[in-house]
């Protein structure tokens, strides 16, 4: 028995440390690059990666706050934001209370249909958005406005929302890169300092420097081939779960406590 523990331990502790020192952290071209090649040699499209990849950031988020049950999930106008919508109707399935914000809609009928998704299950979509509001109404905000096509500096209109999510005291989680920030460099002076990344296809170079308290890696779809050539050393999902933890020292608390 405390053979088979110990065992066990150091597999696990062997698992994490590859996990932890071989994953590849990539710039903004190779993500670029990596999305092209998925939706044309790989023949994905858009709205089959988009509903795995919000699916698996509303599993992890299940993991992380099963009690914070009133997410305001915002969304941007690419597909960061429609992760978040996809992420928003998961979340309601799974008996959360989310509400959207959606200030810039796309007129493209994949974001008109996540969009009457939501608002057939009764998820609200708010008009207005600052820290206030955040702080009275909510008790976790998920970030999806923007993501690896991000290009600083964040124009006018997005100013105020950024702001209210800088202010905010409430945890946030943010869908593949803390918005806002550059994508390779990380987080600008005045950023958002998101409490949980949930990094898809492979983290990018900015989640290097993320020290929230929980870093995952959603979005178990890309191809062996794929990883091969582009050298992702993705770390192993455990058992049929979508997401897996990038963090070595909490997993490793979690195990022994
Ligand atoms: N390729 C992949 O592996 C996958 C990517 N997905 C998601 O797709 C995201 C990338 O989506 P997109 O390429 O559509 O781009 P983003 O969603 O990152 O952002 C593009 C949008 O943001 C706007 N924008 C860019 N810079 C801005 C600035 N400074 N101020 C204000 N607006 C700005 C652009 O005009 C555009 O409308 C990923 O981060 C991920 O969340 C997932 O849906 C599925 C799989
Ligand atoms: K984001």
């Amino acid at each position: 028995m405390f053979f088979n523990r110990n065992k066990s331990f150091l597999s696990f502790v062997h698992r994490l440390i590859l996990s932890r020192t071989m994953v590849r952290y990539l710039n903004q071209d190779e993500a670029i690059n990596i999305d092209v090649q998925l939706f044309s040699k790989y023949r994905f499209s858009v709205d089959q990666l988009m509903e795995l990849a919000g699916l698996s950031c509303a599993n992890a988020i299940v993991e992380c706050y099963p009690n914070q049950k009133k997410v305001l999930v915002c969304c941007g106008p690419g597909n960061n934001g429609g992760d978040g919508l996809v992420c928003a109707r998961h979340l309601r399935h799974y008996g959360y209370e989310p509400s959207i914000f959606y200030p810039k809609r796309t007129d493209n009928q994949l974001y008109q249909n996540l969009t009457h998704q939501c608002q057939s299950l009764d998820i609200p979509f708010i008009e207005s958005l600052d820290e206030d509001i955040i702080n009275k109404s909510y008790d976790l905000v998920v970030d999806a406005f923007f993501g690896f096509s991000f290009k600083p500096p964040v124009r006018d209109t997005f100013v105020p929302f950024m702001k209210a999510l800088r202010k905010t005291k409430k945890p946030i989680c943010s869908i593949d890169i803390p918005s806002g920030w550059n994508v390779e460099t990380g987080k600008p002076t005045d950023g958002i300092e998101p409490e949980m990344l949930i990094s898809l296809t492979a983290p990018k170079r900015c989640a290097q420097s993320f020290n929230g308290k929980f870093h995952y890696l959603g979005g178990r779809f890309v191809p062996f081939q794929l990883a091969e050539e582009f050298k992702l050393h993705l770390p192993d999902f455990p058992g049929t779960s979508n997401f897996v933890s990038l963090k070595f020292a909490k997993s490793l608390v979690l195990y022994i406590f």
